[in-house]
């Protein structure tokens, strides 16, 4: 049986009289690695420090390892929240982070830690404050990997890194996922190079979620139409279109919803070619929501979770 690692609802979170969260609610399943997406700004960071009692909330419920991560010692000592910013003593140098983090996590992989320093060619013997970004990202990387923490989160891990670099972190999260199972939690504006690593997404914006589904469910939210923008528009009349794209006579839109044999029959009449989403296709349509600018590019913008859209479905069909 499953079981939620995180709970979160009606989650709230205001600096003075600006609210930043404005009431979300999500769960995160064991052993699983979901992505938090959303544009700048749109409350990322502060829901993962809330998550890891580094900041209090204001209103909501939160449930962390079934109690309230802040200032709770106990749910603490089962994460690790590790981001490029991360503060260290003023003279400490990598190696130093390395000898100490196994005081913090009972889990700690000291043969990961080096193999990953390897990898990343961490200059472990420099002080931190004199390390480039990339080593930055790299050294919080290597704690959150080799933490081997229960619930681990990543807070947009990859700033600085080159794409090499980037490959590497993906391919060893996977590998060391797949070998000790564990709750990973990821906030990423790069979507389609983690795509393949995600079981499921939470997208916010503006400080409420827009979008909570598995990704195998978004593949199937919505569908491309490409070819001559006229033909295009007789086969997409009465469908709701999340995003069009036109260049001269031709055009792509991307269409809410599974392609049915209707449509697809439609479009082979009229050599228009039917094709998936990427999630970040998908995620980018989504995240146009309540931009007037963005939304005059659109028609019918009309973000459902893909569960509930199913669930629509499938009442029409009984
Ligand atoms: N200490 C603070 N005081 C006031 N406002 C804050 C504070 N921390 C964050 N904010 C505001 O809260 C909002 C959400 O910020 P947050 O850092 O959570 O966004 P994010 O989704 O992580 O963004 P990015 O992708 O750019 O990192 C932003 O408008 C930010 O300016």
């Amino acid at each position: 049986m499953t079981r939620n690692v995180v709970e979160v609802a009606g989650l709230t979170k205001k600096y003075g009289k600006t609210e930043v969260l404005g009431g979300i609610d999500f769960a995160i399943q064991e052993n699983t690695i979901t992505g938090l997406l959303g544009r700048n700004g749109a409350g990322k960071t502060t829901i993962m420090s809330i998550l890891s009692g580094q900041e209090p909330k204001t209103s909501g419920r939160l449930n962390v390892f079934g109690a309230e991560p802040f200032e709770s010692a106990g749910v603490l000592s089962r994460l690790c929240f590790v981001r490029e910013s991360q503060k260290y003593p003023e003279d400490f140098k990598a190696s130093h982070v390395l000898k100490t983090a196994p005081w913090f996590f009972e889990n700690w992989d000291a043969e990961l830690a080096a193999e990953l320093v390897e990898v990343f060619r961490l200059p472990v013997g420099t002080r931190i404050k004199k390390l480039s970004r990339g080593q930055l990202s790299a050294v919080a990387i290597i704690v959150g990997m080799a933490s081997r923490a229960e619930l681990t989160i990543f807070d947009e891990p990859y700033l600085g890194l080159d794409a090499t670099a980037r490959g590497l972190f993906y391919d060893y999260l996977l590998r060391d996922f797949m070998e000790h199972p564990r709750t990973v939690l990821m906030s990423t504006h790069l979507i389609d190079e983690v795509a393949n690593l995600l079981e499921h997404v939470v997208v916010i914006d503006r400080g409420r979620k827009v979008l909570d589904t598995d990704v195998e469910a978004a593949r199937e939210a919505a569908f491309t139409v490409a070819g001559p923008a006229q033909a295009i528009d007789d086969v997409v009349r009465g469908r709701s279109v999340l995003r069009t794209q036109a260049l001269g006579g031709l055009a792509s839109v991307t269409v809410d919803g599974a392609a049915d044999e209707q449509i697809r029959a439609a479009a082979a009449a009229r050599g228009l070619e039917i094709g998936p989403v990427g999630l970040q296709d998908l995620v980018s349509a989504y995240g146009l929501m309540d931009d007037p600018a963005a939304a005059a590019l659109t028609h019918n913008l009309r973000p459902i979770h893909a569960r509930q859209r199913r669930e629509q479905q499938e009442e029409v069909t009984r």
